[in-house]
């Protein structure tokens, strides 16, 4: 008997296109789906727990045995909206900043650009307990991704997009996130999900409606306008530049 995949894949908003494509497209990829905050998807993955999954690009090369897959990822060309750094206080007034503790990719993000855009040096602390972003204390930055952002947002005086500020420094457009597969899923299985995938991001309304985002009017907007699908040959350009100015970047974070 063949045996079942496990898929992982991250448990946003701007993950439904793919799912209603991986459970709509009427495409048996023989597999289960899990969805997880994006650190648990990598973590998952390195565990064994899934051989399919869509994980923060951060966390791409330190697992063993996996290979990018599909030409689809979370990525952004303009503004991301759902990754910010969000204070009541400018950037060059932080004395410390949080960093959400469901990201691998956007806590290294912040990191690079605080010390090759914004030539800041703060203090850095985890984000765990999301209650404070109720309560923003003062010269204190707050870095957080995901649907949070929309509850969040409107709370803060100053707001910085990480996708902006990286195409400010580069020039180039961004991904968070991206497919990858162990060694042992074979090709057809891959081909069917880039399928699925595909079909998903083309079908966005459909998307929406089927999950229950139909009421929340920036759903569409943030899925057409802000989060770009495609991994195209930019974004994998700046996908090997983040990972090489990541490595200069070693984080000591100190308990939050
Ligand atoms: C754009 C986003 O990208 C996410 C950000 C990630 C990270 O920082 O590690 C990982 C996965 C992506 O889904 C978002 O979810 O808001």
């Amino acid at each position: 008997m063949m045996m079942r995949n496990r898929i992982v894949a991250v448990s946003y908003l701007n993950t439904i296109p793919f799912i209603y494509g991986i459970e709509h497209a009427g495409i048996d990829l023989y597999a289960d789906l899990l969805l997880s905050p994006p650190r648990g998807c990598a973590s998952l993955l390195r565990d064994g727990g899934a051989e399919i999954a869509l994980i923060p690009v951060a966390a791409v090369p330190s697992i063993p045995d996996i290979r990018i897959v599909t030409p689809f990822c979370i990525g952004a060309s303009c503004s991301v909206r759902t990754v910010v750094l969000a204070a009541d206080s400018p950037l060059d007034r932080l004395d410390t900043i949080y960093l959400d503790s469901h990201s691998l990719t956007s806590v290294r993000l912040v990191r690079i650009l605080a010390s090759k855009l914004w030539g800041i040096r703060p203090e850095w602390k985890e984000l765990k307990d999301f209650s404070a972003l109720n309560a923003p204390q003062p010269r204190t930055g707050y870095l957080i991704i995901g649907d949070k952002v929309f509850d969040h947002e409107e709370k803060f005086r100053y707001r910085y997009d990480l996708a902006d500020a990286w195409r400010e420094m580069t020039g180039l457009p961004f991904a968070f996130a991206a497919w990858v597969a162990r060694s042992g899923v074979d090709d057809r299985t891959v081909e069917r999900l880039a399928e699925a995938l595909d079909y998903g991001v083309r079908h966005i309304p459909e998307a929406i409606a089927c999950y229950g985002y139909g009421d929340r009017s920036y759903a569409y907007d943030y899925l057409t306008r802000n989060i770009d699908f495609v991994f195209d040959e930019q974004k994998r350009r700046a996908t090997a530049l983040y990972w090489q100015e990541g490595r200069k970047i070693d984080p000591p974070i100190n308990p939050g």
